[in-house]
């Protein structure tokens, strides 16, 4: 593509070069510069973009893209803007011919339940036989192919590179979880959302949004970008706000819920330790939902699946049976098989709010103790110390014995992230065990366990790794519980 035409509608100022170059493909990185790139310098969060230029010419780039003054000698087309990353998402919207007007795409945010709504709504999709392409925490999934992804949401070169393999796939709908991140960072901006569902918004990367109305702000962004339904939980506070504010906008707006008046809501509900039942009252009728993953959490995430494929004209049955023929979700509510008369479960409960509602449905069942292992990931500063103090002050409520341990504590001192949680307990009169290394509190927790406990590892879900410092360090809590069980002999603690 001629450079002149893929920054046609951009406002820009042309410091060196000609305009009038052949591009063959963009990248953000220069190290994945090739012959006849355009190379888009991006102001990092760690480094600085603008200082691989150099590398990114070496690398073949043919032009370059800057939101600096830069000092380099060379004829390569070099053109200024104000912001490198919405440019980024515009110049890559454009280069695959902007493939979200192709398809019906679905953007699903919120603080937790994305991924899971994700999953309910591809099982519907698939049930309708739609050809449905799935983004999010879990990977990518086009037609039979499924890739990994860095981020929740892709960076928007890689989201869009991604979109246009969907259209070469003949994708009819495509349902992605949209972080706050990526919408503060614009990786979708340029993308053409039919529809945006609201889970629920409570403390969380508040290390990025600095406070709530920011975070509120930036989840926000994606009702303002959809142009079809607007699906909100109006249980949420935050969720009755937004949707206060954009009940007069053209989207429609579709609400759920189970206490508050809503569009699609749920009566009748019947909690097991296995699944969730209730009826979903739709404005087209009634149906009877059977969710295969208990508790009132699923009730919500299934709510906002069912709203959504009812506004795209799915069939109450296909939402019924594609509902019900989800088995589980990797890493969420997951039971590990064990052959003991004792219940290990692995969730990916990371947030006070999360925590939370997870511990209430195992109480709901625990015929013995509650065995809690957690740890926080938690920015410093007061924001950090208000989610290690809430996680805290939850396991000390609802758990009978907490293993306070390391989850990702990346860069920070997991030690002074587990005393923090520790005062919390203390102070709300819990009982605790404090072991920094993640592998040896889940050892101590089955050491300790007797029949009827439920083991409850909660922070990591599907996740394989731990973050310690720089260095992501391989750790599968599933194969470590099965370990451990198979030689737990040697470990009894009594
Ligand atoms: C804090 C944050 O969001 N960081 C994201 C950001 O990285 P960054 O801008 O800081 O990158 P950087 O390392 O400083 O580099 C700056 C620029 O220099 C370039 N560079 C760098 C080195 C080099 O040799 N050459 C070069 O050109 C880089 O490619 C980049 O363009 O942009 C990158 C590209 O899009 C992201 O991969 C990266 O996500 C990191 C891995 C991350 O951990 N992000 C998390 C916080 C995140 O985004 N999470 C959300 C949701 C989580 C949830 O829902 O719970 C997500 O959507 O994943
Ligand atoms: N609707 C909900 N309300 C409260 N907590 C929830 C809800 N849905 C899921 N959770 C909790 O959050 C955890 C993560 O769920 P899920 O992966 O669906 O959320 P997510 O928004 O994709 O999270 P992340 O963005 O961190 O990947 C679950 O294991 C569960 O403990």
């Amino acid at each position: 593509m001629l450079l002149s035409k893929l920054i046609n509608n951009l406002e820009y100022t042309l410091t060196s070069g000609s305009l009038e170059v052949e591009i063959s493909s963009i990248a953000y990185d220069s190290r994945r510069v090739a012959e006849n790139s355009i190379f888009v310098a991006v102001t990092g969060f760690s480094v600085d973009g603008h200082k691989f230029i150099d590398m990114a010419i070496k690398n073949g780039a043919k032009a370059i893209v800057v939101e600096k003054d830069i000092c380099v000698e060379t004829d390569v087309t070099i053109i200024k803007v104000k912001d490198t990353r919405n440019v980024l998402a515009k110049l890559s919207a454009l280069f695959f011919d902007n493939p979200t007007s192709k398809f019906n795409l679905i953007g699903v945010t919120g603080t937790n339940g994305k991924t899971s709504v994700t999953y309910l709504l591809k099982a519907i999709y698939d049930r309708a036989n739609r050809t449905t392409g799935l983004i999010g925490t879990n990977g990518t999934i086009i037609k039979n192919q499924s890739i990994k992804n860095k981020n929740t949401t892709p960076e928007s070169l890689d989201l869009q590179q991604l979109f246009s393999n969907m259209v070469a796939a003949n994708t009819s709908d495509c349902i992605m979880e949209v972080s706050s991140h990526s919408l503060s960072l614009d990786r979708v901006a340029y993308s053409n959302f039919n529809v945006g569902i609201f889970t629920n918004l409570t403390p969380d990367h508040l290390e990025l949004h600095k406070s709530m109305e920011e975070y509120f702000r930036a989840k926000a962004k994606l009702f303002y970008l959809s142009t079809d339904f607007n699906i909100i939980n109006v249980d949420d506070p935050y969720g009755k706000r937004l949707a206060d504010e954009v009940r007069n906008l053209n989207t429609k707006l579709i609400t759920y819920g189970i206490n508050n008046e809503a569009d699609i809501y749920a009566s009748n509900i019947e909690y097991s330790s296995d699944s969730v039942t209730y009826i979903a009252n739709t404005p087209k009728g009634q149906i009877s939902i059977k969710v295969n993953i208990p508790g009132v959490i699923y009730v919500y995430n299934s709510l906002a699946a069912i709203a959504c494929a009812y506004c795209n004209n799915i069939s109450l049955k296909d939402i019924q049976t594609g509902i019900s023929s989800v088995k589980g979700i990797k890493g969420r509510f997951e039971i590990v098989p064990t052959n003991k008369d004792f219940t290990v479960i692995i969730d990916f409960a990371h947030t006070e709010d999360g925590l939370q509602k997870a511990l209430t449905t195992v109480k709901q069942f625990a015929k013995g103790r509650i065995i809690l292992v957690f740890g926080v990931y938690a920015a410093p500063g007061e924001e950090g110390s208000d989610k290690r103090w809430g996680m805290g002050k939850v396991a000390a409520e609802y758990a009978d014995i907490a293993i306070v341990t390391s989850d990702n504590p990346k860069e920070q001192d997991p030690v002074s992230i587990i005393e923090d949680i520790v005062e919390s307990i203390k102070v709300h009169n819990g009982e605790f065990k404090a072991i920094v290394d993640r592998k040896e509190a889940i050892k101590y927790a089955i050491g300790i366990s007797q029949k009827d406990d439920i083991i409850f590892i909660a922070g990591k879900g599907h996740e394989t790794t731990q973050i310690i410092g720089t260095e992501e360090i391989p750790f599968n809590e599933k194969e470590i519980v099965t370990e451990t069980i198979n030689n737990s002999g040697e470990i009894k603690i009594s």
